[in-house]
């Protein structure tokens, strides 16, 4: 048996496995990661995630859901591996990294994350929502009552349509609560379930709610927090994209593998 030193860090209530893998020991074997992801019978969260070395940039991220699958990119886990990497003494104030979809810069502000995320240039319209990558693909429908409404269910149903069923999207619901405030819920694919807050959901859903507007930021309730995210409009395409806010470190633990 060998022991591993784990980390626990939640962004708005999305929660993530850390561990610093830079001396690339920890076995990647999607059954062991989705037994620590296991909320009876292991560690318990939406996630988990390496930190590695990375030869053009300060670290790497590998990102994996709880399904034990490596997936695309995660906002909120990308502001947490931030938390963790400055934790870890490999940079000071501001870094860069790569993960999935490329290369991200970073910044350390009082109690929050600043995290860039990927330019996006094209949302389709469906006759019910928005379609967009942020990084990770994204559904966004806008809808009434969002505190009341089923987001398990409707979710669930859009992610097993027969158009996203094979490579799977994450679903997200909008409520407009005014013109600078939008609440988001969303159903995440490879955790299957509604997560307390999904960083590049809320970019994907204050993308679409800031498309066509002079607005170049939105605040987002999430059930697990409060988010912003900052955009710039050029010829048709979202840069500077920015993701704000907290990212905690919640305790630290030893496994036996
Ligand atoms: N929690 C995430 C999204 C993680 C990836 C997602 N589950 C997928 O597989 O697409 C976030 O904060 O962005």
């Amino acid at each position: 048996m060998k022991s591993i030193t784990f980390y626990k860090y939640q962004g708005t209530g999305n929660d993530f496995i850390m561990i610093d893998n830079r001396n690339l020991e920890f076995p990647k074997n999607s059954k062991l990661i989705k037994e620590m992801c296991d909320r009876r019978f292991g560690i318990g969260s939406d996630g988990l995630i390496l930190v590695e070395n990375d030869p053009e940039s300060d670290f790497q991220m590998v990102y994996y859901n709880a399904d034990g699958n490596e997936s695309t990119m995660c906002g909120n886990g990308g502001r947490c591996i931030v938390a963790f990497a400055s934790f870890l003494n490999i940079f000071e104030e501001e870094c860069t990294f790569n993960a999935v979809d490329g290369l991200h810069e970073a910044k350390i502000k009082n109690e929050t994350i600043l995290l860039k995320m990927k330019d996006v240039d094209h949302i389709s319209e469906t006759e019910n929502g928005f379609v967009l990558n942020t990084g990770s693909p994204h559904f966004v429908q806008y809808v009434e009552e969002l505190g009341n409404f089923e987001v398990f269910n409707e979710g669930k149903a859009i992610r097993n349509s027969e158009k996203f069923r094979e490579n799977g999207i994450n679903v997200n619901f909008v409520e407009v609560q005014d013109e600078n405030k939008i609440f988001v819920r969303t159903y995440e694919r490879g955790v299957e379930d509604e997560t307390y807050s999904c960083g590049t959901g809320v970019t994907a859903a204050a993308l679409t709610w800031l498309r066509n507007k002079e607005a170049d930021s939105v605040q987002i309730m999430t059930l697990g927090g409060i988010l912003s995210v900052y955009a710039e409009q050029f010829q048709g395409t979202f840069i500077n994209i920015w993701l704000e806010g907290p990212a905690k470190q919640v305790f630290k633990g030893e496994i036996l593998i």
